[in-house]
């Protein structure tokens, strides 16, 4: 397991990924390497024994697993600029990017790599991310690689890549939506009595509270939904309340319209 591991464009995934990867222990941390343009802001990393890098060919020449974590805009200019330095014998290619498919990937560095699409959310910084994966040409013992990896950093599951933007939806952007989700709280608790610390904490702990409920019992909402509800009781009239302002549809809404966003941009 002493693979070397780059990842190019250390930003707000780049880095939560290499913290997740430290963290974890998944990797040394001098078996790692982040580039941006400016390292600057990678000293936390620095600090604990990552290689930081604004040269992309210096951490082509160390690594075998390159991880694509730059703006999708960027990813065929850096695609480019390393593709005379990749060997398919020697690296695997992982592209987080939204909305980049492995054969445009295929077009810039040829058709000869094992290459992975990959799609975490920013909790993988804390290994809690939920990650889909697709794999093109790849050997079984780079998926059970990729696999290992993802699962230190959360949980993963293997897609078709015609859902990945489907999953960027659910998995990535869901973390934003989550949040919103508990703000409100936060300011609907703030109205009923609670300082905000105190309600950020109560809204926090009871979202994972909910959500452990169904990933370790695997019941669907409604189920939790009709233990929590007395007939007549406050749950169901503040539920009801919330449907009837558009609650459920303004979520489905949201969804399906940065769904269309991904599709359409591309
Ligand atoms: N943020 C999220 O929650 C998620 C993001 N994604 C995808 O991950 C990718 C990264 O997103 P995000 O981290 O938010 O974006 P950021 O802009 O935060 O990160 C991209 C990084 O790439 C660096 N960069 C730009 N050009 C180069 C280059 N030529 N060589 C090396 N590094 C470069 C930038 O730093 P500098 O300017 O210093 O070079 C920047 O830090 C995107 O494609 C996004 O769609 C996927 C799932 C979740
Ligand atoms: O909105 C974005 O650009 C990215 C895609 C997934 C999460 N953030």
């Amino acid at each position: 397991m002493n693979k070397k591991i780059a990842i190019i464009g250390g930003g707000n995934l780049g880095m939560a990924m290499a913290e997740g990867l430290v963290n974890s222990h998944f990797i040394k941390p001098e078996h790692l390497v982040v580039t941006k343009r400016n390292i600057s802001t990678l000293k936390s990393l620095e600090t604990k024994g990552v290689m930081v890098s604004n040269d992309n060919a210096e951490a082509i020449r160390y690594a075998e697993w390159i991880i694509l974590a730059v703006k999708p805009f960027q990813i065929k200019e850096v695609l480019a600029s390393l593709q005379p330095l990749l060997d398919p014998q020697k690296h695997v290619l992982v592209s987080v990017v939204t909305g980049v498919w492995i054969k445009d990937i295929q077009e810039i560095v040829g058709d000869r790599f094992a290459v992975f699409r990959a799609m975490p959310n920013t909790a993988i910084a804390i290994q809690q991310s939920m990650t889909c994966i697709c794999a093109h040409q790849a050997s079984e013992e780079q998926i059970q690689y990729v696999s290992a990896l993802f699962d230190q950093l959360g949980r993963s599951v293997f897609i078709e890549e015609k859902l990945m933007d489907a999953a960027t939806v659910l998995g990535a952007c869901g973390t934003a939506y989550a949040m919103r989700y508990i703000r409100a709280n936060i300011q609907g608790g703030i109205e009923i009595g609670f300082s905000a610390a105190t309600a950020s904490l109560i809204a926090a702990q009871t979202v994972k509270g909910a959500a452990e409920l169904l990933l370790q019992k695997n019941t669907h909402p409604e189920q939790e939904i009709d233990k929590v509800t007395t007939p007549k009781g406050c749950t169901i009239a503040g539920l009801n309340e919330m449907e009837h302002q558009g609650f459920s549809s303004s979520l489905i809404k949201g969804i399906v319209t940065s769904y269309k966003k991904i599709v359409d941009d591309m």
